[in-house]
Parts: structure tokens; C-alpha cells; sequence
């Protein structure tokens, strides 16, 4: 039968990324996307952002909500000290199973806790399974109409940064995070991956 589109790109960054060297992966798979077959990774114009508020955050626990294929799993990975834990989830164990082989490729496993199973079960099990009472930082990529509930049930001190709060858009979430009092919020402009299509993210800081 035919494969899949993340198997696909898993295919091409066996196929052009250097194993053990994270930046190769990235390339392969934003010029898979670009040049061969789009695919939803936050991307390279966006994930300058990405990396930008990753350092500025300088996080010691990162939580991503939607792993896909691994692609801003491993660019986070590659800004955080050895000692820091960056966990993801994915409710697709299709993606799931091609994300372990790319974030391996890339060399990232060791910072980088996959877990697969669906947010709203998995967050408030967080403190218990994992230890982590708050993250410093959750990277918000999954289902668009998961933003906002999965926020609420995180409410504990994070930056939030949200991919495709335009396109595909998460209105409900971008209307609470900018006008609730408990959160300082901020827009990046920028496009949807591979494309010229209008698109950003939202930095959301949690005050209290
Ligand atoms: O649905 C999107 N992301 C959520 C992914 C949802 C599916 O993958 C993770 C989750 O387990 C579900 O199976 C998305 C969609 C577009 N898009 O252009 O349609 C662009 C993006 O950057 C996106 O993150
Ligand atoms: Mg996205």
C-alpha cells in the first residue's frame, strides 16, 4: 500500500540529514516540505520565532502539545541545556512512531520524553506521572480547538506560544489570551510553513 506522508519525510531525512546533527534534519525536512510535499512542521520562518522565544525563555521544562513528526520537537531540543526535559505529546500514534525516528536521527532523544495519548488526559496527569508541577514554557501546535481548554487546565505559571492561532486559527484561545487579565500576550507575524499565506504565533505570559 502507499506510504504515508510522514513516513515520507521520515524517508528524506534518513535519506539527506547527517545522523546526530539536528540543524541537517531541519533542513531536510523544510526542504522536503518546500520543494517535494508540504507538510504541517511549524517550519523555517516561523521557527525563527520559535527559537527566539525558546532562548529568550531559556527554559529547564518545555511541554509541546502536537509532535507531529518531530520537526519543532528537534528545534527546540537542540536551544535546551543537557539537563533540561522537554516533553510532547501526540495523540496519533502513526505521527508518534515516525517522531521517535526523527527526533533519534537528529540525536535529541535524551532531552525529549514523547508521550502519546490525547492532552486533555494526559496534562492533569502531569505532576504525578512526570513530576512537573508547571512548565516554563508549552509550545501549543495540536488541535486548534484544544488550545483554549488545554490552557485553562495549565493555568500555572508558563509561556504559552501558539502556532496558527490565523491559519488555521484558534479564535477562541486568541480572544482569552489577550484580553484575560492573567495573561500578557503578544502577536509574531508571520506565514503558514512553506507558503505565503498569513499566519503567526502568540506569545501569551502568564502573570498570576
Ligand atoms: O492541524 C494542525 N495541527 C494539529 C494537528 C493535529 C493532528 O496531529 C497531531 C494530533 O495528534 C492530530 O492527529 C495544523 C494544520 C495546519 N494547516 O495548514 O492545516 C497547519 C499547522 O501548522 C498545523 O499545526
Ligand atoms: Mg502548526
Amino acid at each position: 500500500t502507499r506510504s504515508t506522508r510522514p513516513q515520507r519525510l521520515l524517508a528524506a531525512v534518513q535519506k539527506n540529514a547527517t545522523r546526530g546533527d539536528p540543524r541537517s534534519v531541519v533542513k531536510a525536512i523544510d526542504e522536503f516540505c518546500r520543494y517535494t510535499e508540504w507538510a504541517m512542521n511549524v517550519g523555517d520562518e516561523k521557527g525563527c520565532i520559535l527559537d527566539s522565544v525558546v532562548s529568550e525563555v531559556n527554559p529547564a521544562t518545555v511541554l509541546e502539545l502536537g509532535t507531529y513528526c518531530g520537526y519543532s520537537t528537534v528545534r527546540i531540543a537542540t536551544l535546551l541545556p543537557p539537563d533540561a526535559k522537554l516533553i510532547t505529546l501526540e495523540f496519533n500514534p502513526d505521527f508518534a512512531v515516525i517522531a521517535r525516528q526523527v527526533i533519534a536521527w537528529a540525536g535529541q532523544e535524551e532531552k525529549v520524553h514523547l508521550v502519546e495519548g490525547s492532552s486533555g488526559d494526559l496534562i492533569p496527569k502531569m505532576k504525578e506521572q512526570f513530576g512537573v508541577k508547571s512548565f516554563d514554557l508549552v509550545f501549543l501546535d495540536h488541535w486548534k480547538d484544544r488550545y483554549l481548554p488545554d490552557a485553562k487546565l495549565m493555568e500555572a505559571g508558563s509561556v504559552l506560544l501558539a502556532d496558527n492561532v490565523i491559519c488555521p486559527g484558534s479564535p477562541d484561545y486568541l480572544d482569552y489570551v489577550r484580553n484575560s487579565p492573567k495573561y500578557r500576550s503578544q502577536y509574531f507575524k508571520s506565514h503558514l510553513e512553506y507558503t505565503k499565506v498569513e499566519d503567526g504565533l502568540e506569545k501569551s505570559v502568564f502573570l498570576g
